[in-house]
């Protein structure tokens, strides 16, 4: 096990800056997510961890030992590659065997530490299996038990799961996190699926055009972010452009020009900064927080809309609500709540509870 630090990291290659000024310690054992679009710059970080890239400017570090030019080999680090990268005409044993061999372990210790990882990963009775013979999600996990039979300080993991079907996705993930677990072993996981990354990791990096957004815990990325990208790739969420209008007892009142409304935002811990004098601000409210009234309600944050779309999704209901100057916001409601009884067409009364709006930033470009 062993703690990962990257300190002023850029990776240019050319004139273009995959990486931009990273700094990131992940902890022992921890499961540390690298998530954003494509072409932010994951792969790059994740591989500059695994020293197949040399940074252009920073230091890599594992505990105290400075690996920022070691060569790959000599990082002890495991890594599962998005198209797997075994060899279709050996056996399931050959391929785990491999990494051992080049290591040149006695035959015993390699025949034991492969019976034991396939076991693991609960292919034991596929030992002699050619790969090519075997379905995706079997391949995927000898492609994990290869990198894990090397004992590595560090898993690294890039898209592992992006070739499978949703429902082995779904039992992929438990399994990677069951295994994680069990070793207890820090973990890099590079997605740009969002569902994944919240559900899986300890903590998360949200990257975007080779620049660091935000780290930090799922519920913090989700509930707090930073800026726009931030809110509008993690979950769903409507954003409004707003301006400060002014400060209350416990609360502000923002503008959004568009709908000629004034919005009140709660003075909460969630919204972490107070901002007053930018105009490059954004009210960011989740689906889930905007409330559907069929009838008038009276109070703050209450606006009037035409109900455009509703999507039944089984477990939810979506429902698109039409407010003045075609601002769409967008209702999530558990399949019991109001929006299940809602038609196209139908006048309604939209909540903004202000303790639910967060004011942010714009992302700088
Ligand atoms: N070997 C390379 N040579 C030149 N440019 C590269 C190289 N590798 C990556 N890049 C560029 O660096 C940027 C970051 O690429 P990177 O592969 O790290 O993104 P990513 O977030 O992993 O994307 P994806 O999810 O599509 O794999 C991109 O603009 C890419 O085109």
């Amino acid at each position: 096990m062993s703690t990962v630090n990257l300190s002023g990291i850029t990776k240019k290659f050319g004139s273009v800056t995959a990486v931009n000024k990273l700094d990131l310690l992940i902890n022992e054992g921890e499961f540390f997510t690298f998530l954003g679009p494509s072409g932010c710059g994951k792969t790059t970080t994740l591989r500059m961890i695994a020293g197949f890239y040399y940074p252009t400017i920073g230091k890599v570090m594992f505990n105290d030992k400075d690996m920022t030019t070691v060569s790959p080999e000599k990082r002890n680090t495991g890594m599962v590659f998005q198209n797997y990268a075994l060899f279709p005409h050996m056996t399931v044993f050959e391929n785990v065997a491999f990494g051992l061999k080049v290591r040149k372990l006695s035959y015993s210790e390699i025949q034991k530490r492969v019976h034991d990882v396939l076991e693991k990963v609960r292919l034991d009775q596929f030992i002699k299996r050619q790969v090519s013979q075997l379905s995706g999600g079997q391949q995927q996990r000898v492609a994990l038990a290869r990198a894990l039979v090397i004992e590595p300080d560090i898993l690294l993991l890039d898209e592992p799961l992006s070739n499978l079907d949703a429902r082995l996705r779904d039992e992929m993930r438990n399994e990677i996190l069951r295994l994680q677990r069990e070793y207890g072993i820090t973990t890099i996981y590079v997605t740009h699926d969002q569902v994944e990354a919240l559900s899986m990791s300890d903590r998360i990096a949200v990257f975007n055009t080779g620049v660091c957004q935000q780290i930090g815990t799922p519920t913090e990325i989700y509930n707090q972010p930073v800026n726009d990208f931030v809110a509008e790739f993690i979950g769903e969420t409507t954003l409004l452009p707003v301006m400060f209008e002014k400060a209350l007892s416990n609360q502000k009142l923002y503008r959004n020009n568009d709908l000629d409304a004034s919005f009140h935002v709660n003075d909460s811990p969630l919204n972490i900064a107070s901002y007053e004098d930018s105009d490059e601000l954004v009210m960011s409210i989740r689906p889930e927080a905007v409330q559907i009234h069929m009838n008038e309600i009276q109070g703050e944050n209450v606006l009037q809309g035409e109900v455009v779309e509703v999507q039944f999704t089984g477990a939810s209901v979506h429902t698109y609500i039409k407010l003045n100057n075609d601002v769409i916001i967008r209702s999530t409601d558990l399949n019991k709540g109001p929006s299940t009884y809602l038609s196209i067409g139908q006048k309604v009364y939209v909540l903004l509870p202000p303790d639910q709006i967060r004011v942010i930033p714009k992302a700088r470009k």
